[in-house]
């Protein structure tokens, strides 16, 4: 099962610029969570903070006992093989094949023979459903493909926490949807903590446990999906509905000043719409149930008096849409 990664009173600044201050939130072990927020609000400093890429001001970050903010540079990097990381564009060496690619944290971090390692990359390749496309090189390949090899490499030294940076980005909407069904499918297999920065809404809609959003420097909220997908804070509001009236601007956020101006134009931030949460995903026919969707079910239920009344509505419908009441 994947791991619990406690994050604490976490600050960052970058010269004058604080990035975000006081982050505190738990990733259950081996459920999916979502991180949203406009673009520019810390989110890849997030997950850069949770592997000790970035070392924060403020705050710990604990993985199974290490802290990987305050710890020694060694420690950190032993912890640092507990994580599979995926970026943004794959992060893949042109020059190198996929099983090349793939192979290249098993040939570097371990001392396992070329035999063993052949065994496990096919297996990962299979499992991103890229089994012929070993042989080729990333620049011939698409930029979906490219995704799922990156995700394919984070997965070759069996991870318990995996890191996505927007594994949408680029990607059309079909493509986005077979990456939702994947991460689902590769959660219901590994039982890995899954943590997915996306500005992308369906994939927010339908792939997470857990969701949450940054903006002007702090968390709006982190918890089950139910609680962000039913709030009626006005960044969510906005964010969820693509609307430009709102506090998220051009450039991150608006002043009042802007806000009262857009107002005058007729640009007014619209009535709070009864959203409909969607269903989440389930893993393809024939995979394992997914164990962090029932652990999951006892969590929310133990927490529930302590959730605001939209949101146990919604929780309580969706269980007993499951047939689970
Ligand atoms: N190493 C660094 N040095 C200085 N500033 C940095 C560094 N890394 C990130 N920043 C700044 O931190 C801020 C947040 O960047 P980050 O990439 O985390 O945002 P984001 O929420 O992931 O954005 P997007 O959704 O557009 O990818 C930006 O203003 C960025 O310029």
């Amino acid at each position: 099962m994947g791991i619990e990664v406690v994050v604490e009173g976490l600050t960052k600044t970058f010269g004058r610029q604080n990035i975000w201050q006081d982050l505190t939130l738990t990733l259950p072990p081996g459920e999916v969570s979502v991180m949203l927020g406009p673009s520019g609000t810390g989110k890849t400093v997030f997950l850069k903070s949770l592997v000790g890429l970035i070392r924060p001001e403020e705050g710990s970050v604990l993985i199974d006992g290490v802290d990987m903010v305050n710890s020694r540079e060694k420690d950190v990097y032993e912890a640092r093989k507990l994580f599979g990381l995926m970026f943004q564009d794959g992060a893949l060496f042109g020059s190198m094949s996929l099983f090349d690619n793939i192979a290249f944290p098993l040939r570097e971090h371990t001392r396992k023979k070329e035999s063993e390692i052949r065994r496990i990359v096919m297996e990962r390749i299979d499992m991103v459903g890229m089994l012929g496309s070993e042989g080729k090189l990333p620049g011939e390949i698409s930029g979906g493909m490219r995704k799922r090899a990156g995700l394919a490499r984070a997965l070759v030294l069996d991870p318990k926490i995996i890191l996505c940076d927007e594994p949408d980005s680029g990607l059309d909407p079909v493509r986005t949807s077979y990456v939702s069904q994947l991460l689902i499918d590769l959660n219901a297999q590994i039982d890995a903590t899954m943590l997915i920065v996306t500005h992308n809404l369906d994939i927010a809609a339908t792939v997470p446990d857990n969701m949450g959003m940054l903006f002007r420097r702090s968390l709006v909220t982190f918890g089950p999906r139910e609680v962000l997908l039913t709030s009626d804070e006005p960044v969510v509001e906005q964010f969820l509905n693509g609307r430009r009236a709102g506090p998220i601007g051009m450039s991150e956020e608006k002043d009042q000043a802007t806000i009262d101006r857009e107002a005058l134009h007729g640009i007014v931030v619209g009535e709070a719409t009864e959203r409909r949460i969607v269903p989440q995903l389930e893993p393809t026919p024939g995979l394992p149930v997914r164990q962090a969707a029932l652990r999951r079910r006892e969590r929310v239920l133990g927490m529930l008096s302590t959730l605001p009344p939209a949101a146990q509505r919604a929780i309580t419908a969706s269980f007993a849409a499951e047939g689970q009441p």
